[in-house]
């Protein structure tokens, strides 16, 4: 492909991402996949333009609409290779050619607009703090006040591109043997700082059609990912619920830690993406896994099996805060609920799943969201109303598993990108009481519960 036909699909993806509410990354395997003559260099060359694109979205679309212009993907196509690639206007001119695959003719508002920005640079002394982070409006004051005197650091960080990280399966792998499978396909990998499970690996390679990822040795997990799912500690044997299990990704890492011993249902209000999990499930050679859609976080489900559980993973929907970096396009995009919505339902799951864990089991919440109120605030509502829980403190966690050093914030598991170089991540783990006065509604109640069987699960 020419350069200028690059460019011209670097527009057309960026007004597919506009125009569509899937993930950037999604809109790009579907324009690929419908455009399989497309090499892979050029491939790899658009990819990388589209993101860079969509890394700098506030702060081309400042400059854009400082000089009187809308910032359409064509705007901020040109507004980057002025800005950013520095090219000069006469190449940019021959680029927008209106030739065979190359993009069409400028506009005279866009000859404007190239006039206007030649031989700037995408930084300005007046450009907002917040632009300059590319923090969105919605954002700023709940992270400003949750990170206080780090906000930029860790904004600036969220800039940059996350690194690739696996998960060993340690049912046909430790991260020894996982290096040397690695290596045979060219890959470079290491261990990860924190997790006795995690590789990182050399820059993006493809894995798709390596061996160790199709024989189920590594997933693909980031590192602040996996050490939610081990807080969750769970021991062969074990029943456990993953209730927002979504594309199972923590439920991988749970069943492989129980050794294919003991039960995990997978929960989630999405069945589509339950459905999607059980591929990833089966590669594992995970067979302890059940698949249960919900149809709310109340559905009925959850009371037939109150306090059978001893272990109950909340990954809570959440405002993805701490996952920007990995989805440049997520801060972009309207958060579905809002903040004022999202908290409400993040308590009314946990509240529900709470109900699940047997008395001396364990609740355990985590989110990849920055922010207090989606954290610790949640957990400090919850245990106002909820005196048969007590906070475990991870670090505890942690020694009691031997799982090595920890990084936390109090009790708690908290993971930045600048101080951890993993993405976002929180996670309280909090212990039911063993001792507990049953009231005799309850008891009831948990005589119903004996009489049900756990056969309206699907196995997948
Ligand atoms: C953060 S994602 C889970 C990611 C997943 N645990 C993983 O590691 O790949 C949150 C999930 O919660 C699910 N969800 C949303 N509302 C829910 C509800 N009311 N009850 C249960 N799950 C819900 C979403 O469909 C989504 O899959």
């Amino acid at each position: 492909m020419t350069p200028a036909a690059r460019l011209q699909a670097v527009i057309e993806l960026l007004t597919d991402i506009d125009d569509i509410t899937r993930p950037a990354d999604a809109v790009m395997s579907a324009y690929f996949r419908n455009r399989r003559y497309i090499g892979s260099k050029d491939r790899t060359n658009i990819a990388q333009t589209t993101y860079a694109i969509l890394r700098r979205h506030a702060r081309l679309g400042w400059w854009i609409e400082r000089t009187g212009h809308r910032p359409t993907p064509r705007a901020r196509t040109l507004a980057y290779a002025l800005l950013e690639e520095r090219r000069n206007a006469g190449v940019v001119l021959e680029m927008f050619s209106g030739g065979k695959f190359a993009p069409e003719r400028l506009s005279e508002k866009e000859l404007a607009l190239v006039g206007a920005l030649d031989t700037h640079t995408l930084d300005h002394p007046e450009m907002p703090e917040a632009v300059r982070v590319e923090c969105p409006d919605w954002a700023e004051a709940p992270i400003r006040a949750t990170l206080g005197d780090r906000f930029t650091v860790e904004m600036e960080k969220l800039l940059d591109a996350a690194p690739l990280d696996l998960r060993i399966n340690p049912l046909k792998a430790n991260q020894a043997s996982a290096i040397k499978a690695l290596a045979k396909a060219q890959i470079v990998a290491e261990t990860t700082q924190w997790s006795p499970f995690g590789l990182r690996v050399k820059g993006r390679p493809p894995l798709g059609g390596v061996d160790a990822f199709k024989d189920g040795l590594v997933e693909i997990q980031d590192e602040g990912s996996q050490l939610v799912a081990l807080a969750v500690a769970p021991k062969p044997g074990h029943q456990v619920v993953d209730f927002c299990a979504g594309a199972g990704g923590k439920t991988l890492a749970i069943a492989a830690m129980m050794k294919n011993k003991g039960r995990v249902v997978a929960c989630d209000v999405l069945a589509g993406r339950l459905k999607r999990a059980a591929e990833r499930f089966r590669r594992a050679g995970l067979h302890n896994i059940e698949a249960h859609p919900l149809t709310s976080e109340r559905d009925p489900w959850v009371k037939r099996h109150k306090r059978k559980f001893d272990r109950v993973l909340v990954d809570a929907p959440c405002s993805g805060t701490g996952t920007w970096r990995r989805n440049p396009d997520s801060r972009w995009r309207p958060l579905g609920p809002g903040l004022a919505e999202l908290v409400p339902l993040q308590a009314n799951i946990l509240d529900s799943a709470a109900r699940l864990v047997k008395p001396g089991g364990r609740l355990i919440y985590a989110t990849c969201s920055l922010l207090f109120d989606e954290n610790e605030g949640q957990i400090a509502a919850f245990l106002e109303t909820h005196p048969d829980f007590t906070v475990k403190p991870v670090a505890e966690v942690w020694a009691e598993e031997g799982f090595g050093a920890v990084p936390c914030e109090g009790p708690y598991l908290r993971l930045t990108p600048a101080r951890h170089d993993t993405d976002g991540f929180f996670a309280a783990v909090l212990d039911r009481k063993a001792e507990e006065p049953v009231e005799s509604a309850e008891t009831d109640e948990a005589a119903v519960d004996e009489a049900v069987e756990t056969s309206d699960a699907e196995t997948v």
